[in-house]
C-alpha cells in the first residue's frame, strides 16, 4: 500500500494512442481507427487520452489531434493530454484546442523516441513564457523530467503544476539487481516534487509487468500515460480487456 495515497485514491490511466496512428499510417485505408481506439479505451474505463503529435507526423497527425479533441468533449470526466516540444509545433494545438493538460517534452524533431527530460536551469528562460501562456489559457502544464530531486523546486518556480517522471530507466532496471536503487531515485524525486507543491505524472515504457511496483514505491502519482506496451497488449487482448488489466495493475498498488 502506497502510504501517501489516501484510501481509495487512485492513479488515472491515460492511454497514449501514438502507436495506433503509426500502424494506420502504413496504408491509405484509415484503419486501425485512432478515434475508435480512444473511444473503446474510454468506454473500458481509461481516465484520459494522450497524444504526441511529432513535427514529422510519423504517427499522430494534426487531424487526429483535432478529432480527439472533439471526442473528449463527449467524455467530460476524462482528460486530454497533448505532449510535445513547445518550441516546435505544440503551442498551436494548445492555443486552438485548450486540452486539460499539456506535457512539455524536450524532444528534437527527428528523435527516435522521448529519451530525456528538461535541463533546468538551462531551459528555464525558454520555458517560463510558454508555461505562463498555457496557464493563462487554463491549460495545466506538466514538465517531462528525469528523476532528479534537486530540480523539483525549480520546476515549481517556473509555474508548472506537475512533472511527468520519465520512467524508462526504471523500466529497463525492472527485474534486475539495479531495480531497488533506480526505484529509490524515483521515490526521492516524487517526495521532493510533493514538497515543492507539484503534482506527479509518470510515463515511458510502463507496462503491466512493471506498473504496480512503481506505483507502490513512488508516492502521489496522479496519472500514468501508457502507450507502447498497452497498445501491444491490445493487439492480443483487445482494447477493453487491456485497459481493464492495466486498471487492475493500478488498483493492486493501493490494495
Ligand atoms: C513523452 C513520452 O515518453 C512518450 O509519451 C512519447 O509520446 C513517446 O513517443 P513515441 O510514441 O513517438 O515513441
Ligand atoms: N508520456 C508517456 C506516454 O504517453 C507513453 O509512453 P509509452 O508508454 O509509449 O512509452
Amino acid at each position: 500500500m502506497n502510504p501517501l495515497m489516501s484510501p481509495g485514491a487512485r492513479c488515472a490511466l491515460s492511454v497514449n494512442v501514438n502507436k495506433v496512428a503509426l500502424l494506420r499510417n502504413t496504408r491509405h485505408l484509415g484503419i486501425p481507427s485512432v478515434l475508435r481506439a480512444a473511444e473503446l479505451c474510454l468506454l473500458a474505463g481509461a481516465q484520459g487520452i494522450t497524444v504526441h503529435p511529432r513535427p514529422d507526423a510519423r504517427h499522430i497527425r494534426t487531424q487526429d489531434v483535432h478529432e480527439l479533441a472533439a471526442l473528449m468533449k463527449q467524455w467530460p470526466q476524462a482528460e486530454y493530454n497533448i505532449e510535445g516540444n513547445p518550441t516546435q509545433n505544440l503551442m498551436d494545438f494548445v492555443r486552438e484546442l485548450r486540452p486539460h493538460q499539456v506535457t512539455f517534452v524536450p524532444d528534437s524533431e527527428d528523435q527516435f523516441t522521448s529519451d530525456h527530460g528538461w535541463n533546468l536551469p538551462a531551459d528555464n528562460e525558454r520555458l517560463k513564457p510558454l508555461i505562463d501562456e498555457c496557464r493563462s489559457l487554463g491549460v495545466r502544464v506538466s514538465l517531462f523530467m528525469d528523476p532528479l530531486p534537486e530540480v523539483m523546486r525549480q520546476v515549481a518556480a517556473l509555474g508548472a503544476e506537475r512533472i511527468e517522471l520519465y520512467t524508462e530507466t526504471y523500466a529497463s532496471a525492472f527485474g534486475t539487481a539495479r531495480e531497488a536503487e533506480v526505484l529509490a531515485g524515483f521515490t526521492a524525486t516524487a517526495q521532493a516534487a510533493l514538497a515543492a507543491g507539484l503534482g506527479i505524472n509518470a510515463g515511458h515504457d510502463l507496462s503491466r509487468d512493471n506498473l504496480t511496483k512503481f506505483l507502490q514505491a513512488v508516492p502521489g502519482v496522479q496519472e500514468v500515460s501508457i502507450g507502447h506496451a498497452l497498445i501491444a497488449d491490445a493487439l492480443e487482448l483487445g482494447y477493453a480487456e487491456t485497459v481493464r488489466d492495466y486498471q487492475r495493475c493500478i488498483q493492486r498498488a493501493y490494495a
